[in-house]
């Protein structure tokens, strides 16, 4: 479904990495990208991130979220093994984006939880799909992939998609006082692992 598109070298604060973009069959690129340590070709039980994008915790260090925790895990240990993968897909605020996330946000302050604010505004929990996602991966030529998720959701949507996980490995930053709420509605309502 997709194909590579563009590589280029990536050298990063974390150590040297490779960025990889796609276009689909019809050549219409996409905004999801690959972030490559070492050598996932032909591989086996590669260590593999896909990351779902969160402007405000990615870039803007909110601590509403675990997101960049999770992405800076996943970097630190892809670059301490030298070798893995980072499948960062834009699909902001679990498919809604970004404007509606921070109605999402405005309707949490006023005291509903992440799948209610959701749902108040018209939308399922969770819009992902991980078709795209299993797709770069299969464009990239990894064999398998050991992933680095808490939530089973992602593990089996790569599998229906194709994706041989070998494994799954948890991936879990600390709580704070400020996400607190937000990881336990994910454990108890939304199935995460933590
Ligand atoms: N709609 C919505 N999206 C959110 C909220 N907080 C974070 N997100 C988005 O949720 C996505 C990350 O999903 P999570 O449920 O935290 O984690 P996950 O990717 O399902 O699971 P892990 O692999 O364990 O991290 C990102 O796209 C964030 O932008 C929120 O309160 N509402």
């Amino acid at each position: 479904m997709v194909r590579v598109y563009a590589r280029a070298k990536l050298p990063s604060r974390h150590g040297d990495l490779e960025i990889v973009s796609f276009t689909t069959r019809d050549g219409q690129r996409i905004d999801d990208i690959a972030i490559i340590a070492g050598d996932i070709t032909g591989k086996s039980a590669v260590p593999t991130r896909v990351h779902s994008e969160c402007l405000t915790g990615d870039v803007f260090g909110s601590l509403r979220c675990d997101c960049r925790d999770q992405l800076e895990l996943a970097i630190d240990r892809i670059c301490s093994e030298g070798v893995g993968l980072i499948v960062y897909m834009r699909q902001e605020g679990r498919g809604i984006g970004i404007a509606e996330k921070v109605r999402a946000y405005e309707l949490q302050d006023s005291g509903l939880d992440t799948l209610e604010a959701n749902v108040h505004l018209g939308f399922d929990g969770d819009l992902r799909s991980y078709e795209v996602a299993a797709s770069m991966i299969q464009a990239l030529e990894v064999d398998s992939v050991v992933l680095f998720t808490n939530n089973p959701e992602k593990v089996e949507g790569l599998q229906a998609n194709g994706v041989e996980v070998e494994r799954r490995e948890a991936i879990i930053s600390e709580s704070r006082e400020e996400n607190v709420h937000y990881l336990m509605t994910k454990k108890a309502k939304m199935g995460h692992i933590l």
